[in-house]
């Protein structure tokens, strides 16, 4: 029996939504390559064509908007839930329990054809965005920033974190990362969505589930995790000795290594030119791509291993004002059009996900008789 430990290479299903190519090094959603879709839409278009296969005409986009702008607002009791979550937990955690309540407020919860799948998942797409930022703020003992409809996606949350009108640089460069990390295959936060899914469970479920397999730093907790070893390293000059330190230990280098990439991740050249320009306008900047282009030489000379797209997206929210603890919140602003389309895809072909193990364990025995009472 041959065991697929981490089901290493084995494909599982079939899927229309995008293709990870990594012999020829490239990434598409429904069949367009993501470099060419930064270049060319919003993340809005981008969202719009992982849903429903197509890139939106004009009064599709125009439509889906208005929908995305129309239920940016948080419900009271949301705000009160998420009012006394204790400082001390980690953003996601907020998240996760932002999507249980969203959940819980739907007297449709349960309703899974396609249509209440999708405005399910406008709804989540529209108000995570907001939960983000209320959360950096609450962080920083400041009063929310209420959504403004006059901003599109991007700038409204940059707005709504940060408390300042993004500029048209940084604007695109955050568009840039949600772009990129919206979609990618059947990863393990797509993939545990796709089970949850299987057994016929709610979409808010399915996305509350993934929340907790993205938080993990072996997947989209490496944003975070990228830069707290960035500010660990300190300075250019100090990468190597660090680094030393660190493979000596037999640590995992963060942002480095990916499961299906073994020659570069074809989303990496793409942000570090956007990382690029907003480092050459920020004090910080010089240090962290020093650090940057420093570890990365001596990751591939020393263990062969090329980043991926957590290792440019980390310092390019830090660039962005954005606090470390919400970069993988950030993440589930972007996959949840990735996770959403799974679920959809999964409920309509659906056979329920349900491996096998192979026993190690203890061969049969017999339980001991009952010890008489004495
Ligand atoms: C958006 C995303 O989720 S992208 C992934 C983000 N995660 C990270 O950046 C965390 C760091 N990276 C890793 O832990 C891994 O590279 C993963 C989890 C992404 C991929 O793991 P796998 O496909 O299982 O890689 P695998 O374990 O086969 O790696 C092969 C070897 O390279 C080593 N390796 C892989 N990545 C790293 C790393 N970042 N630092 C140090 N060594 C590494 C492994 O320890 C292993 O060594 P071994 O053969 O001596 O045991
Ligand atoms: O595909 C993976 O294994 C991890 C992931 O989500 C990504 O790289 O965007």
């Amino acid at each position: 029996m041959t065991i697929h430990r981490g089901l290493n290479g084995v494909v599982v299903d079939r899927t229309a939504i995008s293709h990870v190519d990594p012999d020829t090094n490239s990434l598409t959603y429904r069949g367009y390559p993501v470099q060419e879709l930064v270049e060319r839409c919003s993340f809005e278009q981008v969202a719009h064509l992982i849903w429903y296969g197509e890139l939106p005409d004009l009064s599709q986009l125009q439509r889906f908007k208005a929908v995305e702008r129309a239920n940016r607002v948080l419900p009271r009791s949301l705000i009160d839930v998420l009012g006394r979550m204790p400082l001390s937990c980690h953003p996601m955690d907020v998240l996760r329990t932002a999507v249980s309540q969203i959940g819980a407020d739907d007297p449709g919860e349960d309703a899974n054809d396609p249509a209440d799948h999708l405005a399910k998942a406008a709804n989540l797409f529209a108000k995570l965005p907001t939960v983000v930022a209320v959360e950096q703020r609450r962080r920083r003992g400041l009063d929310p920033i209420p959504p403004d409809p006059s901003l599109n996606f991007a700038e409204n949350f940059l707005h709504m974190a940060t408390g300042r009108r993004p500029d048209a640089e940084t604007t695109r460069a955050f568009e840039t990362s949600l772009i990129l990390y919206a979609e990618h295959g059947f990863n393990a936060s797509t993939f545990t969505a796709r089970v949850v899914t299987s057994t016929l469970s709610d979409m808010y479920s399915a996305v509350i589930a993934a929340i907790g397999a993205l938080k993990g730093p072996l997947h989209g907790g490496a944003n975070e995790a990228v830069l707290h070893m960035m500010e660990d390293i300190g300075d250019p000059s100090q990468v190597s000795t660090w680094l030393q330190e660190a493979l000596d230990h037999r640590k995992l280098i963060m942002g480095f290594g990916h499961r299906v990439y073994k020659r570069g991740d074809s989303r990496v050249p793409i942000m570090r030119d956007a990382l690029w320009r907003l480092a050459a306008r920020h004090g910080d900047g010089a240090r962290l791509t020093g650090i940057y282009t420093i570890l990365a030489e001596h990751m591939l000379t020393q263990k062969n291993l090329h980043p991926n797209l957590d290792y440019p997206a980390g310092p390019a929210y830090h660039l962005m004002g954005l606090d470390t603890e919400i970069f993988t919140p950030v993440f589930v602003m972007s996959r949840i059009t990735g996770w959403t389309a799974h679920i959809i895809e999964q409920s309509a072909g659906n056979a329920l996900i349900r491996p096998l193990g192979h026993y190690d364990g203890s061969p049969q025995r017999t339980v001991p008789a009952p010890h008489s009472p004495s």
